[in-house]
């Protein structure tokens, strides 16, 4: 099943940037985004998120029993399709001053996980207790954007967009990172990747848009 069709985009700012792009994800998919700096992956992932307007197109969402288009709804509707079905890991996490991971990882979870489960998957994403009691405004680029990971992966959207999700990671931790995207996967949610480039630890994943 489709959970995503998108068809025809096309983003300008003074110039083209993007498009026409057309492509479709299924449920428990890994999708691929792959181009060079520049080449407008993170303006793909922007405008299905809706924190940019597509120039033209549309994008398909299953929501329920239908299909929304995510270019032509209203706020109110966007910020209700989100909250439920769409998570977005940019390439930085947007910490608020203060806040622990542990508060946000509970806030990300539903009631039905325990506390056991948010601990399990952190160790597995390499992110030690002792950063737990620690504002996550402190941690390094590569653990927030671990966490950033684990905060979709304790929401489980059915859609999960990802912008260079191993940028600040060191190689070892690729396949970790990997693994932990796999078996969400595995659980039906679809995940649209931007990357510099297809690697080894992407195998598997289809290669759905091409930009240059
Ligand atoms: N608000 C904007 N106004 C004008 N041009 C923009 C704007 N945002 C992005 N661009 C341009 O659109 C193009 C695509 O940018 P985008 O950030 O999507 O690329 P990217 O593939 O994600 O790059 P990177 O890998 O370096 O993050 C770039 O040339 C960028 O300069």
């Amino acid at each position: 099943m489709d959970i995503l069709r998108v068809e025809n985009l096309e983003k300008d700012y003074e110039a083209r940037a993007v498009g026409p792009v057309s492509f479709r994800l299924r449920a428990g998919e890994i999708g691929l985004i792959v181009g060079g700096s520049g080449s407008g992956k993170s303006t793909v992932l922007d405008v299905l998120y809706g924190t940019k307007r597509a120039s033209r197109g549309s994008a398909f969402l299953c929501v329920g029993d239908g299909q929304r288009d995510l270019f032509d709804i209203s706020v109110a509707e966007l910020v209700s399709i989100r909250s439920v079905a769409i998570g977005y890991c940019t390439q930085f996490l947007p910490a608020i001053p203060g806040k622990l991971a542990a508060d946000l990882a509970n806030e990300a979870a539903y009631a039905e996980t325990s506390s056991a489960d948010i601990t399990e998957l952190l160790d597995r994403l390499a992110l030690p207790q002792r950063l737990w009691n620690l504002p996550v405004s402190s941690w390094s680029g590569g653990e927030k954007q671990r966490l950033n990971i684990a905060l979709a992966a304790l929401r489980k959207p059915a859609l999960i967009l990802l912008d260079e999700p191993f940028s600040a990671l060191d190689e070892a931790l690729h396949p970790v990172v990997w693994s932990v995207l796999s078996a969400l996967a595995d659980e039906g949610s679809a995940m649209l990747i931007g990357v510099h480039k297809a690697s080894s630890y992407t195998a598997g994943a289809e290669t759905l848009v091409a930009l240059d």
